[in-house]
């Protein structure tokens, strides 16, 4: 077995099962409960040393794919972040899931979430029904006593369903994502929704905060929040990256950091969690012009779409074109969008996601921010379903805008204009002398209000001056209304010649969660050797792979002792993570252990090694072998992870190897 399509097919060959690779994930400690000494808390997870390696290279790639590539801007903010930009920012009052109760129990469950299990449940089947509640997603439930959920789940009903009705059914699960609490509410009651456990009837919809409050401070008074995405500290250091950038747009800024959201129901292990890893870019670009000067590169890839229309028609078929086509007709907002989405294929795809099983889905328009001019997830296929791992949206001005008027601090970019225009606009402005006196503290506030109000707002407000002798309005912070008359302010049309183009840039965001990409990378790579479903294989690509190398000595034999120290000192000098297993046992078996740790490459030192310094190199995949010098073996183990040489030219200089019985 050497050819990619014989891999492909003996990957295949042996039907994946999810319980195999946890058992895999936790005998070799990838990850594990956080906590699980006493007893653990849902959805907290520690990562082992294998995990560790594995993330770590995954934000490598990460970094130079993005941030080296694209000539991007990383900043390091902090987590903890005050109420008022979170405020600002809509968190407060909008980052919210949909939680309902059962009163008799305690329980509660994610809204959109229940109803989606149950309809997929009665669809699904008998059988399948009774596995899926079996992991429904409550907290009270994940604490229940194995023995009672059991008998519970036994008493489960299993719902008939006529056509017209499982076609309703499909129907509300591909708007599953765009659903308001009432109308979630609605959906419960029309299709008798009740906790899947009890049977019995559940509170309507609650709005539930995801973010985690806390004070900052010994005062207790300074309210907080531990962030719920890193974007918030871009939009916040958005002068001072512009200004380090000359000015010039457009420009990205990229950030990579842990946020927190405290879930209504953590399930699937890592693919819903309370705190993970995010690395998010946010490119600033002029609203007038979203092309991008490299599209052409990669306006000739295809994907795999799920436009809007696509799932209003209640269909799960995507659409197969190339970005260019994508963005000409419209399917896409713009070349920009259109670029990070092809960005975005290129590293999953690097990092070892399976393309049979990444798609991009459109957001549809009730489950996009009202701001937001375009949406799209890149959603990958698990055993769990269609995941959404990255987010890419076109969030317009919105972010900036909202900083911008609530702090009175001008987030725009300037551009010197070759030929200055004639621009008639409305323009305020306030009788200081009066402002200090009325206002004291609050003064520049009121200013900063008013100086910050756009064109259309300006506009209303002379009409209201004019047809009352007064404006009236509201600042946060504070109290009560306040009214001024034009002794204290002007508001007039004036005409001005304009050297410099003034705008707010809008904001195009590519949003990663590195462990939901990670899972499902674990979930694509992971399969059983089909002669010995036994054996599980974790199929790294080199460059991700948490170790590259496993050193196997033949035997514990004295004599391959120098050979094996000579090789480890030029691996580590190197710098190519490498494990040496001396132990006693087969080398099949040594392979095998390795083989489920996805190390990429073995090298065999044997007795002829002590003659003449050449060794045998395997791989993982397909167990060919070559042999050659030590330091030809380990220029080829290079090239193939650091440089993505394929291995036929990486090792056409050396000479296959058939061995005895090695697996
Ligand atoms: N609870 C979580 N656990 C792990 N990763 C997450 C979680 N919430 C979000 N992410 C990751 O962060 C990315 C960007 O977050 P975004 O706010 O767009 O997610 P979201 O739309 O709230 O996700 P969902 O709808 O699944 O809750 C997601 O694509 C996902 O990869």
């Amino acid at each position: 077995m050497s050819s990619v399509k014989e891999i492909k097919e003996a990957k295949k060959a042996v039907a994946f099962n999810r319980e195999s690779l946890e058992s895999v994930l936790k005998r070799r400690f990838f990850y594990a409960p956080a906590f699980e000494l006493y007893g653990g808390v849902s959805g907290l997870y520690d990562y082992g040393p294998p995990g560790c390696a594995f993330q770590a290279n995954v934000v490598d790639t990460w970094r130079k794919h993005f941030i080296l590539e694209e000539d991007m801007l990383e900043v390091d903010c902090t987590m903890l972040t005050p109420y008022e930009v979170l405020k600002t920012s809509g968190h407060v009052d909008k980052f919210s899931d949909w939680m309902c109760k059962d009163p008799k129990t305690g329980e509660i469950f994610r809204a959109d979430h229940l109803v989606e299990e149950v309809l997929e449940s009665r669809l699904k089947g008998d059988q399948e029904a009774r596995g899926l509640l079996k992991n429904a997603n409550s907290e009270a439930e994940a604490n229940a006593e194995k023995k009672k959920r059991k008998k519970k789940v036994k008493e489960i009903k299993v719902v008939k369903l006529d056509e017209k009705v499982a076609k309703e059914y499909e129907e509300v699960l591909a708007k599953i994502d765009g659903y308001s609490g009432q109308e979630l509410g609605e959906l419960m009651v029309k299709y008798d929704i009740r906790n899947p456990a009890t049977n019995g009837e559940l509170e309507a919809p609650r709005a539930f905060n995801l973010m985690f409050e806390t004070a900052i401070g010994p005062s207790g008074q300074l309210k907080g929040y531990l962030r719920p995405e890193t974007a918030q500290g871009q939009f916040l250091n958005f002068n001072k990256l512009l200004e380090f950038n000359n000015g010039k747009t457009p420009f990205a800024s990229a950030s990579i950091g842990k946020s927190f959201r405290n879930e209504i129901s953590p399930r699937s292990g890592l693919l819903r969690v309370r705190e993970f890893l995010m690395a998010e870019i946010e490119h600033f670009v002029d609203p007038e012009n979203k092309a991008h000067p490299r599209f052409d590169e990669i306006k000739n890839i295809s994907l795999k779409f799920l436009p809007r229309e696509v799932q209003q028609s209640g269909s799960t078929v995507p659409i197969e074109t190339t970005i260019g086509k994508a963005v000409a007709s419209g399917m896409i907002d713009n070349q920009t969008l259109g670029y990070f989405i092809a960005r975005i294929y290129l590293f999953l795809i690097k990092i070892g996601v399976d393309e049979d099983r990444l798609r991009f889905r459109q957001h549809m328009a009730n489950e996009m921010a009202h701001y937001a001019a375009d949406c799209w997830d890149a959603e990958l296929q698990t055993s769990y379903g269609w995941i959404e791992c990255v987010g890419c949206a076109d969030r317009s001005a919105y972010d900036l805008s909202v900083h911008s008027k609530k702090t009175g601090e001008k987030l725009v970019v300037r551009q010197k204009l070759e030929t200055p225009i004639e621009v008639t606009k409305w323009e305020i402005e306030v009788n200081k002398k009066l402002f200090g006196p009325k206002f004291r503290k609050d003064a520049p506030k009121v200013e900063a209000y008013l100086t910050n109000l756009d064109q259309q707002e300006l506009a209303s407000k002379a009409k209201e001056l004019k047809e009352t002798g007064k404006i009236t309005f509201k600042v946060a912070g504070i109290d009560g209304e306040i009214e001024l008359d034009d002794k204290f302010l002007t508001l007039e049309r004036k005409t001005r010649t304009e050297h410099v183009r003034e705008f707010t840039p809008n904001v195009i965001e590519p949003s990663f969660g590195i462990g939901r990409i990670i899972y499902s990378v674990l979930e694509h790579s992971f399969w059983c050797r089909p002669e010995d479903s036994a054996r599980a294989v974790m199929s790294f690509t080199p460059a991700v792979a948490p170790t590259k190398v496993l050193l196997v000595p033949l035997s514990n034999n004295k004599e391959l002792q120098p050979i094996v120290s000579k090789m480890s000192k030029s691996l580590r000098k190197q710098q190519i993570p490498f494990k040496v297993d001396d132990s006693g046992v087969s080398i099949g078996k040594r392979y095998a252990r390795n083989d489920e740790l996805g190390t990429p490459f073995g090298i065999t030192i044997d007795f002829d090694s002590v003659k003449d310094e050449s060794v045998t190199l395997r791989e993982r995949d397909s167990t060919r072998q070559v042999r050659g010098s030590l330091d030809d073996i380990i220029k080829a183990v290079k090239e193939i992870t650091y440089d993505g040489i394929p291995w036929d030219e990486a090792t056409k200089n050396l000479t296959p190897f058939v061995s005895q019985s090695t697996d």
